[in-house]
């Protein structure tokens, strides 16, 4: 047995101990090189994690990774969202999302207005982030070897106009994905700067990720919502909330069940991140018709209808298409 086998299996029968029980069975993460009976849900054993930091995830549902994208990386990211906000290249596929107070004004324009790039999976530049081998390391703890990037983005939050539209209410991001096992997604999400609450850093509920998926809608908010940013519907605003203060090149992996959000840039400055969500390849795609996820199903089909011009696109359909494969095989996704 090694060394970090040993170790994990005193952090267990530490945890035995403390917690009584240990969770329900799970089937597929359990390749670990001793026998410890339904242990360990949300990770496989691949000598990357150390076992505190997979117990955290365990845990929590999210593991903060310093310093792990180099500032020449993130440089090389900003200066192609500048390219792009600024319509020199463009890019197939990608979604220039604007905030939504400051959608029809004429006088915002270029890098300014964009709130978000929405898949940019055929521009090589951003793509790159996401075939990072430090990053795919820690991704496949969580997915296996086999690993599709399914959803990419690049979040310019902007400064608050005032009507709090800068804020994400809090959600999972399973609600958008109608694949699974969940256990086999995971969220890489890279600070592009210093972020803080001051502007914004991302708010997480630490261990919600045990819970189910959650009904999700337009939060009530006076001064409006962007367009698909559903919420929580009973968010329940005292539950213990941490907040992920991230230097720059800092990278969260975390749950798509895990809540969170981010709070609203009271600074002057863009809040810049860029982010992934990866699954492995071997999930597959289910049927979420009668299921709390039709409401945001039924906006994404009338936006692919628009955008690929084609109404016989199903929900399903968009993430295949979006889907990239970045190691080992695509097998069933
Ligand atoms: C796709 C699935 C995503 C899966 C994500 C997984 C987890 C991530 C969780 C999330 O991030 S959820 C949020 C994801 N958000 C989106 O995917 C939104 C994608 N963006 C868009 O759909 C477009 O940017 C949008 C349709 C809102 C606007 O694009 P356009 O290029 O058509 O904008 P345009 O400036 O021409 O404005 C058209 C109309 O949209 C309005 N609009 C623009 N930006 C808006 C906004 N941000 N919110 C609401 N409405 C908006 C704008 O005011 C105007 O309204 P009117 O028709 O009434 O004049
Ligand atoms: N009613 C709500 N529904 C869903 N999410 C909410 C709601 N109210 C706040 N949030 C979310 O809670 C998180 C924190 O938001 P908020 O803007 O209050 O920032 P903050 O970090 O708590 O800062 P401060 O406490 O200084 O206001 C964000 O994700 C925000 O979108
Ligand atoms: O960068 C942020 O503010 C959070 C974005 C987020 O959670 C999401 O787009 O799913
Ligand atoms: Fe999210
Ligand atoms: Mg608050």
């Amino acid at each position: 047995m090694s060394r970090a086998a040993d170790r994990l299996k005193v952090v267990l029968n530490h945890l035995d101990r403390s917690h009584g029980a240990v969770r329900a069975s799970f089937t597929s993460a359990q390749n670990v090189s001793y026998h410890h009976p339904h242990a360990l849900q949300y990770t496989f054993d691949t000598d990357v994690l150390t076992p505190e930091q997979r117990i955290a995830y365990e845990e929590n549902g999210f593991i903060l990774i310093r310093k792990l994208v180099s500032d020449e990386d993130i440089e090389k990211f900003r200066k192609e969202f500048e390219r792009i906000s600024k319509r020199e290249v463009k890019v197939p596929g990608l979604l220039i999302m604007k905030d939504v107070s400051i959608a029809k004004s004429e006088f915002v324009e270029g890098e300014k207005a964009v709130t978000k790039l929405q898949d940019f999976q055929e521009d090589p530049e951003l793509f790159r982030y996401c075939t990072l081998p430090q990053i795919l390391n820690y991704v496949k703890c969580f997915t296996g070897p086999n690993i599709m990037a399914m959803h990419t983005m690049l979040i310019n939050k902007p400064p608050d106009t005032g009507k709090k539209t800068s804020r994400h209410p809090m959600h999972q991001d399973l609600h958008y994905f109608p694949f699974r096992p969940a256990d086999r997604i995971v969220c890489a999400w890279t600070a592009m700067e210093k972020v803080h609450r001051g502007n914004g850093c991302l708010v997480v509920l630490p261990g919600s990720h045990h819970g189910t998926l959650q009904e999700h809608d337009y939060p009530e908010w006076e001064g409006g919502v962007n367009k698909m940013y559903h919420g929580v519907r009973n968010y329940a605003p005292d539950h213990p909330r941490v907040h992920l203060e991230m230097e720059k090149g800092d990278t969260v992996f975390f749950h798509p069940l895990l809540i969170h959000g981010s709070g609203m840039n009271q600074t002057k400055g863009f809040r810049k991140a860029i982010s992934c969500h990866y699954a492995s390849s071997d999930c597959y795609y289910i049927d979420v018709n009668g299921t709390t996820q039709e409401n945001i199903s039924n906006e994404v089909k009338e936006l692919a209808a628009k955008k690929y011009g084609a109404d016989t696109v199903t929900f399903q359909d968009t993430w295949a298409l979006r889907g990239r494969l970045v190691q080992g095989e695509r097998t069933s996704m």
